[in-house]
């Protein structure tokens, strides 16, 4: 039986989750009761009220109307639901249109020992309507990315030019405009180790908060599922999903706030042809509910290539085509190009943009301008700021066409239907995003259930603190109390120390490396904040570090005889696990800034930098230039913390064996004065780390924000 179909006969009374903590409670319930989303309710009994209003989210995927005879009750054809049957909400139209793009870029050049300017988009003009599938094409390097990178306000600092959406003007980075689209990039930088089901049920407590209960979020969880052709792939992990398959999440995982505008980066690279003919026909529907859908696509087959609406073809910076896919070759042939029989039109169309069949690809592009102007000029004003294509238009004598004046008549229309709101005004106007608290009790628990199916790492992490601390225990076996093997025991301390801060460090410092994909396309398709996002890493991250931390010192302390009292104990565990967080601050914050080859050896060489200080270097041997590291050391706070608990405090005499003739450090006093650490400040020491500690977490954010935000 069609899996949705006992759906509907075995309706679900709804659960109504209304209080954010009853909800979080609900989150942890909700991933495993709907990890099987073909075990749900039948929603598809509640229909549109009768003044035709939807009366809950699940109203948001109904029947169509068209293919129903008008039917809204009847869900069944000839008694089988088909995925053709369910279509998002319809938006407002949103339309895009953009004029005199262009994108600088800064480069240094060593040998001018200067910055230059390179344009890469040369004044780029074009619209992208509503109800439309576009593509943009063109051959590598054209610069397609950048455009709807531009488009979609990922990139915002360089460029120029003007984008109005609905008639209204729009700043390159408008927040408003971010809350209208979604951008999914050309990797899907999907969660692995989370179930599809479990990723979508994130998402959704994350997009529209807890003003709707769990029965409807679930619902129209099993119902994007059922349009992606993913509903028998709830309980896969995101690991074990194909290419194409992994694709439609990522779209329905952005489906979920139901945007009146998606923006794709080469949805189609890396999938074979029938998943590229899925993923495609999905996009085609989607644009037919009234969406504006861009992407960016390499040569499709003819077949692709006819089901898109509106092709934008990018050469070298400029627009080499621009209007309906289907007149395509008709403009090229009127400029003495035509596609031999046979022939894919795309492949055509790309091999005249790189000049072959000895094409001037300098004329093409100053026809398409003038095209686009020969419409334009009977539609709008053109803006004084566009002297320059004016003049270029002018140049080109544009005269009357009875194609411009239809063109221009229809863009009158669409202006007219562009009156319409540019807000968001249906039934998900009734949602908002979970609230900070929310945001980070969900990604916390999301982030504690990776950990738990990526056990693995977290084993190893406690696998090595425990080995490497019994190895350093029999090294060292029983040197603590003995007043003839101090120096021993120093060296002890020493690689604890640097066992605390080399782990700390590298543990987290590819954390931001690895996630930053994933990071930069939730955040930016407005899941959540960067506050709580790293508060629920720190979260997660502080606690484990500490027990690895605990792990090593419990066992290598006992081993090698230091253990006198529990306070020296409770001291040395202190300074030790606040060097271990100084260091782990030290690596996400050197994760997040630099690239991963630099953050890989940057990392170790600092902690080697820091390690130096205290070890073995009295702080009046120095030189002066340097002091201020010695100052800044939060590898010598700890160190000196440590030595200090275990040689400080006025600890009695150590045992000097009988064998021994003389032990020079039976009075520990004597070796920390030979050591230069007998004043050990140990509460500034601590002081010391926790700025540390805070400021590096601080620069950490900013470094993150500046890394989302400013692009
Ligand atoms: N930030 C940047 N700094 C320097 N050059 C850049 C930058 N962004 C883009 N470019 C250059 O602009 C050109 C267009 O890049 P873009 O990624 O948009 O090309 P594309 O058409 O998407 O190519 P592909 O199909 O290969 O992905 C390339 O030559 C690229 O090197």
């Amino acid at each position: 039986m069609n899996v949705q179909q006992s759906e509907v006969r075995n309706p679900r009374p709804t659960n109504n989750v209304s209080n954010p903590t009853a909800a979080m409670a609900a989150t942890a319930l909700a991933i495993t009761t709907t990890a099987n989303t073909t075990s749900s309710s039948g929603a598809f009994g509640c229909c549109p009220t009768a003044n035709g209003e939807s009366s809950s989210i699940d109203d948001s995927i109904e029947l169509n109307d068209s293919q129903e005879g008008g039917n809204n009750n009847t869900l069944y054809h000839n008694g089988l639901l088909e995925k053709q049957d369910y279509h998002f909400p319809k938006r407002p139209p949103v339309d895009i249109v953009f004029r005199d793009i262009r994108y600088d870029v800064k480069r240094f050049n060593i040998a001018k020992a200067k910055f230059e300017s390179k344009e890469i988009l040369h004044g780029l003009n074009g619209s992208f309507k509503s109800g439309e599938l576009t593509a943009i094409m063109g051959p590598s390097g054209a610069g397609k990315s950048t455009l709807l990178n531009i488009m979609a306000g990922y990139v915002s600092s360089g460029v120029s030019g003007m984008v109005q959406v609905n008639g209204k003007s729009r700043s390159h980075n408008s927040e408003s405009f971010r809350k209208l689209s979604c951008y999914i990039q050309q990797h899907d930088a999907l969660r692995p180790w989370l179930t599809v089901t479990e990723a979508m049920t994130c998402a959704t407590h994350l997009k529209l908060g807890f003003g709707i209960g769990m029965a409807e979020k679930r619902r129209l969880i099993e119902k994007i599922l059922f349009m992606l052709g993913l509903e028998q792939k709830g309980n896969t992990p995101t690991m074990g999903l194909s290419g194409g398959q992994k694709k439609r999440l990522a779209i329905a995982l952005e489906m979920i706030s139901n945007p009146p505008i998606l923006f794709l980066d080469e949805p189609t690279t890396g999938l074979d042809s029938s998943s590229c003919a899925q993923c495609i026909s999905l996009l085609k529907r989607l644009a037919q509910d009234g969406r504006t859908i861009v992407c960016t696509i390499h040569t499709p087959s003819a077949l692709l290539f006819e089901m898109f609406d509106q092709l934008y073809t990018v050469v070298q910076g400029h627009c080499f085509y621009q209007g309906p896919t289907k007149e395509m070759l008709p403009f090229l042939g009127d400029l003495g190009y035509h596609c031999p029989s046979y022939h894919n039109p795309a492949d055509f169309m790309m091999e005249i943009a790189v000049g072959e069949y000895g094409a001037d690809v300098g004329k093409v592009i100053k026809a398409a301008l003038k095209k686009y102007y020969e419409i334009s000029s009977r539609c709008i004003e053109l803006d004084s700021t566009f002297d320059d294509n004016v003049k270029l238009m002018e140049s080109y004598s544009i005269g009357g066409g009875g194609k411009a004046e239809e063109m221009c008549k229809l863009q009158k229309q669409q202006e007219a239907l562009d009156n319409s709101s540019y807000e968001e005004d249906d039934i998900f106007s009734k949602t908002k995003p979970a609230s900070l608290v929310m945001q980070f009790l969900l990604l916390f628990y999301r982030n504690l259930l990776m950990t738990r199916r990526n056990y693995f790492l977290l084993f190893c992490r406690i696998i090595a603190h425990a080995a490497v601390a019994t190895i350093f225990g029999y090294l060292y076996l029983g040197v603590g109390p003995n007043a003839n093997q101090v120096l021993a025991n120093y060296v002890y301390l020493y690689g604890s120390m640097l066992m605390m801060v080399y782990t700390g460090k590298m543990a987290v410092v590819l954390s931001f490396q690895i996630e930053m994909e994933s990071l930069t396309r939730e955040h930016f398709n407005r899941w959540y904040k960067l506050g709580p996002y790293f508060l629920s890493v720190l979260v997660l991250e502080i606690p484990i570090q500490i027990c690895c931390s605990l792990i090593y010192v419990v066992i290598s302390y006992h081993l090698t005889g230091n253990y006198v009292n529990m306070e020296r104990f409770c001291i040395f565990a202190l300074f030790c696990v606040a060097g271990s967080i100084c260091a782990q601050s030290w690596g996400f914050f050197v994760g997040a800034t630099l690239s991963v080859k630099l953050a890989v050896f940057i990392g170790p060489i600092l902690a080697v930098l820091f390690s130096v200080f205290g070890f073995c270097t009295r702080y009046v041997d120095i030189t002066p230039v340097f002091k201020w590291m010695w100052h800044i050391s939060y590898y010598r706070a700890s160190f000196h913390g440590i030595m200090n608990s275990v040689y400080g405090m006025n600890r009695g005499d150590l045992h000097c064996p009988e064998t021994q003739i003389y032990c020079h450090f039976k009075n520990p006093v004597l070796f920390q004065k030979d050591m230069d650490i007998e004043h050990v400040d140990m509460q500034s020491n601590f002081v010391l780390i926790m700025l540390i500690i805070i400021t590096m977490y601080i620069s950490t954010v900013f470094v993150l924000w500046y890394k989302l935000n400013k692009r």
